[in-house]
């Protein structure tokens, strides 16, 4: 794995891939907390970054000047059970990481398009630019909430806010997305994937520059290092 080489591949098992990338995140931390007081790190929500929470949760590192936050989030209560920070705190936020200090992207308002300025002051408090960001990615190419058939995706794809809300007929609930520029000033940048479908579509990004149909493109050159597993 080498994080500086655009698009790189790494193939391992699962649970292997998990603790790289833990090891990975862990020595980012740990260089830029030698030289600042507090570093920050954004992950994603979805299924395949648990096995890679409890790794990176273990990891010894003076979490109590780490701050942690989402790449995005369905705009649900904390305590709901597709709640990204739920998963957050369930997953990540245990044992040594426990004392992380972890920053959400939702308010008590009933709609992200109401919330969405609060949370971007919240956020403009981190320590940015963020040491890593760690994204997902779905079938159709969307990252964080930048879906391809969000109305919202331009917006989020080009504004210099920190969040966007989103509506997509794809996901049900509303939700709320950090921005590609914001997302984008990141020191590192990690793609982290399993699966022959998600290969594929990665395959089929690198292969165009559409960002509108595949909007993980717009990361590809940040540059992006990718940890996939079958
Ligand atoms: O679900 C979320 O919270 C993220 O918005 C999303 O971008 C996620 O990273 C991908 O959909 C991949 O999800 P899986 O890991 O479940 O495939």
């Amino acid at each position: 794995m080498n994080d500086s080489t655009s698009c790189a591949v790494s193939e391992a098992p699962r649970d292997q891939l998990a603790a790289q990338l833990a090891e990975s995140v862990a020595a980012a931390l740990s260089a830029d907390l030698a030289t600042q007081e507090r570093a920050l790190l954004v992950v994603s929500g979805g299924s395949t970054p648990v096995p890679f929470f409890h790794r990176l949760a273990a990891m010894d590192l003076p979490w109590q000047r780490v701050d942690v936050t989402l790449a995005d989030e369905r705009w649900v209560a904390e305590d709901a059970k597709d709640s990204n920070a739920r998963l957050v705190h369930e997953n990540l936020l245990q044992g040594p990481a426990a004392a992380a200090t972890f920053h959400s992207l939702t308010t008590a308002d009933g709609t992200p398009e109401i919330g969405a300025p609060e949370v971007a002051k919240r956020i403009a408090c981190l320590p940015w630019p963020a040491s890593m960001v760690i994204l997902g990615m779905g079938s159709d190419g969307h990252t964080a909430s930048l879906f391809p058939d969000s109305g919202e995706l331009g917006l989020a794809l080009s504004t210099d806010e920190a969040t966007v809300a989103v509506r997509a007929p794809s996901v049900p609930q509303p939700r709320i997305t950090l921005s590609a520029g914001l997302l984008h000033q990141a020191r590192r940048h990690v793609l982290h994937i399993a699966g022959d479908d998600k290969r594929a579509v990665l395959a089929r990004a690198m292969a165009g520059d559409d960002v509108r149909e595949l909007p993980i493109r717009a990361f590809l050159a940040c540059p992006l290092a990718v940890y996939w597993a079958p």
